[in-house]
């Protein structure tokens, strides 16, 4: 569709005439239009500035923004205006729809690799200009990849997403949006040193994975796992027999693409020349290829809606048990830890069945995984190949390890509610409540003072009164895991960078075994039943049940308790109304304090893992140690002062808590924001009490681990 540029498109709802429904975001519904005055057919985004409450005369620069790109694979507004309490941006109509409607409607398990060359090397083109231009995209997904009838393809939703955030007020605008965090790069969640334009790309890898499978990496996984896996786990990538009918240019060009570290990852001008997209085709091709055979946009919104509201219907009773499960799972995603021996029997025993899951009730799988992935086996409890999987192949000289702990020292997030303030709208008073001494303002000072505030000593003496703390409890670490340090380092709770290649088998695995196509539980997808707005008033399955669920986002809902009168239907809360949301559970959660939990439990994790490389680190370096026991001890600086941190922890999880037990009763649900188009919702269905709980069971186990490490190292001096 070219755009002639004299032409001034009508600034007026009047000269519109809005047909069917062909798209819904989070933020916008948008429309097949007709532009009177030009008789051309249009799409009309409209947004509610109501239910955003933004920053109108922000969204209007950034729709000025976007109406001054000038590109052939990006979409450009033709124009926009305000339309009583709607925000209308006028764009060309792009008939094919975007790519991930395409693919729900008629390939559902992804597409050929040279359909995927072609539309990722359009898409790259349209990022190689915005990031000449000095913008970051921030919202790459299929979703916002449109095609036209023609077959060329655009990069949709630049500036209109981005404003929201950028210039909108935080507290207000992070109310309107939710979404899961399946294309966030792990700079952008973790928000430690900001990020630029190489965010883009790690969205674009996701994207690439997306159009392959049908569906991003973790999209059935709950927002907070999604950035806990992308944070902890090895990255998403091409799996080598799964993904056999890809080529090998493909797989690197995505490993290219989804490295952790952004420096390491190409700019969009050097991946263009990457020799993958030397499969690219033509638009024709593309036109031929994947829209010829289906049906107009609007019917195969239509259908695609109806669909998912079917789900929802034959899913709704087994809904609630499925939450309470899921929580269940997330819960242990976060603990990671089962020192239970008959626990870990039992769930041994499972894992024995894993290679034919492939078939299996995706629930389990996704149990399953979590199991392969978070909990200790004894060893002779796993089939070879999951014990293979599991432990991290010990490096040819230990220097390696080192590196490698020393490099996960340095990602590892000191500060985590600091780190993770952008995402989760931590307030400055719960950072400095949590972590009144981690004024840290580098990873280097972190270290630093890791290393000048640890001591051998102290920790072998904190050690010896834990011993005598804890003898009550001395059954519940079994004794043959630990013994003779067969430990078995699980998967997504370890940083990337401290695995050997083989421990990313289980991670591929664990994406092999998510069921490709999964609508039902595909928390990704922008087409999950919400109510519709009052302009446009289909009843939908929420409405007739539970009285007010009115939109529901996988297990996340919200309730049109949590709505302000005036009737935002889909996504808002009343920011001044206390935050308040209906409960849709008795349990007295306390979301303004549960992602602060929830990141002090992954800390915790992490900070376990370091435990287990240092044990892992001093069996391997053992000869070292014996000829210089100094040396050793100087490695050793590097532990992290686990005790005293837990306990530090423990003490602002209470102060927290307490915090959170003076202050008037909220409900259960939050939106959490993220990243500007990925937006993330989180309704707690936890309560404060079992997340302590949890942490004091994790607590006691670093005890543990800390004795076994002692007892390694006095092992090792003999
Ligand atoms: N110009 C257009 N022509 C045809 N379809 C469009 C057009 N713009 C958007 N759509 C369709 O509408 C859907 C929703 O668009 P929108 O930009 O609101 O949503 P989104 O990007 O998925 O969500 P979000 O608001 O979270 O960014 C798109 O995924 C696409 O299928």
């Amino acid at each position: 569709m070219d755009y002639v540029l004299e032409k001034r498109y009508p600034v007026s709802a009047k000269d519109y005439k809005l047909y069917e429904e062909i798209g819904e975001g989070v933020s916008a519904t948008v429309y097949r239009a007709l532009c009177v005055p030009f008789n051309q057919m249009v799409a009309i985004k409209v947004l509610d500035l109501e239910k955003c409450n933004n920053d109108l005369d922000g969204i209007r620069r950034e729709v000025q923004t976007m109406s001054l790109i000038d590109h052939p694979n990006v979409l450009r507004a033709h124009c926009s205006f305000t339309a009583g309490h709607s925000l209308w941006v006028v764009m060309p109509y792009m008939a094919g729809g975007s790519c991930l409607h395409i693919m729900k409607s008629a390939f559902p398990e992804g597409f050929e690799e040279p359909v995927i060359a072609t539309l990722l090397r359009e898409t790259l083109k349209a990022l190689v200009y915005i990031h000449e231009h000095g913008h970051i995209h921030r919202d790459v997904k299929a979703g916002n990849i449109l095609i036209d009838s023609d077959g060329t393809v655009k990069l949709a939703d630049f500036g209109v997403s981005a404003c929201m955030f950028d210039t909108g007020d935080r507290q207000r605008s992070r109310n309107t949006f939710v979404g899961t965090p399946c294309w966030m790069a792990p700079e952008v969640m973790q928000q430690l040193h900001g990020y630029d334009f190489k965010a883009d790309i790690w969205s674009f890898g996701i994207t690439a994975l997306e159009l392959a499978h049908g569906h991003a990496p973790f999209s059935k996984y709950p927002p907070m796992k999604v950035l806990l896996m992308t944070l902890q786990n090895a990255p998403p990538g091409l799996d080598y027999e799964r993904d056999k009918r890809f080529s090998k240019s493909f797989k690197e060009m995505v490993a290219a693409c989804l490295v952790k570290d952004p420096k390491k990852r190409p700019t969009s001008e050097k991946l263009l020349k990457h020799h993958f997209f030397k499969n690219a085709r033509s638009f024709e091709y593309l036109g031929r290829t994947i829209l010829d055979g289906l049906s107009p946009l609007g019917e195969r919104f239509k259908i695609l809606k109806a669909k998912e509201a079917d789900l929802l219907v034959q899913n709704k009773a087994l809904y609630e048990d499925k939450e309470h499960i899921s929580q269940q799972e997330y819960i242990r995603g976060i603990s990671a830890w089962n020192f239970n021996l008959e626990d870990l029997k039992s769930q041994a025993a499972l894992i024995q069945d894993y290679d034919c899951m492939s078939n299996a009730d995706p629930d389990l799988i996704g149990k399953q995984m979590d199991m392969c992935n978070n909990v200790e086996f004894p060893a002779e409890k796993l089939p070879p190949k999951s014990v293979n999987h599991s432990i991290a192949a010990p490096s040819q000289d230990g220097f390696n390890d080192l590196h490698d702990l020393k490099s996960s020292l340095a990602s590892f997030p000191i500060k985590p509610l600091q780190a993770l303030k952008g995402c989760f709208d931590v307030g400055e008073e719960d950072v400095g409540a949590i972590s009144p001494n981690w004024k840290v303002t580098s990873q280097t000072e972190c270290e630093q003072q890791a290393l000048t505030e640890l001591s051998l000593s102290a920790i072998n003496q904190e050690s010896e009164r834990n011993k005598g703390e804890n003898s009550g409890r001395s059954g519940f670490l079994p004794r043959h895991i630990i013994s003779d340090h067969k430990f078995l380092l699980g998967g997504p709770s370890l940083p990337d960078n401290a695995l050997s290649p083989k421990k990313a088998t289980c991670d591929e695995n664990r994406d092999l075994l998510q069921p490709k196509y999964q609508p039902e539980r595909n928390y990704s997808g922008p087409l999950l039943l919400r109510q519709k707005r009052d302009t446009n008033n289909l009843s939908s399955v929420e409405d007739t049940s539970e009285g007010a669920v009115v939109q529901r986002k996988g297990r996340f809902k919200v309730t049109s308790a949590d709505l302000s009168p005036k009737g935002p239907v889909n996504c808002c809360f009343n920011p001044n109304g206390g935050g308040s949301a209906s409960a849709t559970t008795s349990n007295p959660a306390a979301s303004p304090v549960l992602p602060s939990l929830q990141c002090i439990l992954q800390q915790n994790n992490l900070q376990r893992e370091e435990i287990l490389k240092l044990i892992k680190y001093v069996e391997q370096t053992s000869g070292k140690l014996l000829e210089s026991g100094e040396a050793a001890a100087n490695d050793l600086l590097l532990i992290s002062p686990t005790w005293t941190r837990e306990r530090e922890l423990q003490a602002q999880v209470i102060g927290l808590q307490q915090r959170y037990e003076e202050r008037p009763k909220t409900k259960s649900s939050e939106i959490i924001p993220c990243y500007p188009g990925m937006k993330l919702k989180l309704v707690s269905h936890v309560s404060v009490e079992s997340l302590f709980e949890e942490l004091q069971r994790q607590k006691r186990k670093n005890v543990q681990l800390e004795r076994q490490l002692n007892a390694c190292i006095n092992k090792e001096r003999e």
